[in-house]
């Protein structure tokens, strides 16, 4: 079992580094509801790191937070490698390279695959036409290249309709890291995926460490985020219930710790 010297030992190792991002004594209340709670959270370079926790256990308002889309009470804290932002919002979070891949529903469907891996961001011709010849060609290259397509039956004309769920996670993802993506946030995957799909989406999370980036994966399935998370973070009530190396916990001590956590809301 971890405890919070193996976890203070892993971070004090990781601090040789500077995190990517940093949260230190994050608060946010909702008029009555203090759906955080004093909360101090790092991911450091080339590491994924899980979210877990019961529902409402805060984990949505955290990554919203570190999305720039909630503001922390004040006190605290938001760096970004090392540096301190003051002023956080969803543009500036963006700006720094911090993108979020959502459950499937995020694609447009109706939209072929190259124009789903440009959403928002399409280079322009000069007279200041979409490069579309572009964008057809450089998909067609990430989809070998990062996403391992090889196959002519995954074309970039096709709509996104016609992929599989891992498929569409496997754009997302890949779309995140093409645009220089420093931290990407995962949030639930690979919910409503089969099996394998699952793990098509799960191999894609590794391609994130893989290609050096960071990234926090949150899915209320242990036995999705345990295979794919260097570090694990606990959340109960709004609080870090407990931060564990996964290399220092098995998965079935992390599962009692989960149980025993929510029965009795004890912290590390
Ligand atoms: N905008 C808001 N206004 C009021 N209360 C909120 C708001 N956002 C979150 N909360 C409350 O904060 C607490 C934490 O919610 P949050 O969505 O962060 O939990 P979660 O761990 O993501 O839960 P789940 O796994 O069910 O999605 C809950 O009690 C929730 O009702």
């Amino acid at each position: 079992m971890a405890d919070t010297a193996t976890a203070t030992a892993t971070a004090t190792k990781a601090e040789a580094k500077t995190p990517v991002i940093e949260l230190k004594n994050v608060t946010k209340t909702f008029g009555e509801v203090r759906s955080l709670s004093d909360v101090n959270f790092a991911v450091y370079p080339g590491e994924i790191v899980g979210l877990l926790g019961d529902n409402g256990a805060g984990k949505s308002t955290l990554v919203k937070t570190i999305m720039g889309f909630h503001s922390p009470d004040p006190g605290g804290e938001i760096y970004f490698h090392g540096e301190r932002i003051h002023e956080w919002s969803v543009a500036r979070a963006r700006s720094l390279g911090i993108e979020t891949v959502y459950q499937e529903r995020a694609l447009c469907e109706k939209q072929p695959i190259w124009r789903n891996m440009f959403m928002g961001r399409e280079p322009r011709t000069k007279w200041g036409l979409l490069d579309v010849k572009r964008m057809r060609e450089e998909c067609s290259r990430l989809m070998s290249d990062h996403m391992g397509f090889t196959s002519a039956a995954v074309h970039p004309d096709n709509v996104v309709t016609t992929m599989s769920g891992g498929e569409k996670q496997g754009v997302a993802i890949t779309r995140a890291l093409h645009f220089d993506a420093e931290l990407v946030i995962l949030d639930e995957p690979t919910m409503g995926l089969s099996l394998t799909e699952t793990k098509k989406t799960l191999d894609f999370v590794s391609s994130i460490k893989k290609a050096g980036k960071s990234a926090v994966f949150i899915d209320h399935n242990i036995f999705h985020v345990y295979p794919v998370v260097d570090r694990l973070y606990v959340l109960d009530r709004g609080r870090v219930a407990g931060v564990y190396n996964k290399s220092q916990i098995s998965m079935d001590d992390l599962i009692d710790r989960l149980y025993r956590v929510a029965r009795t809301g004890e912290l590390e």
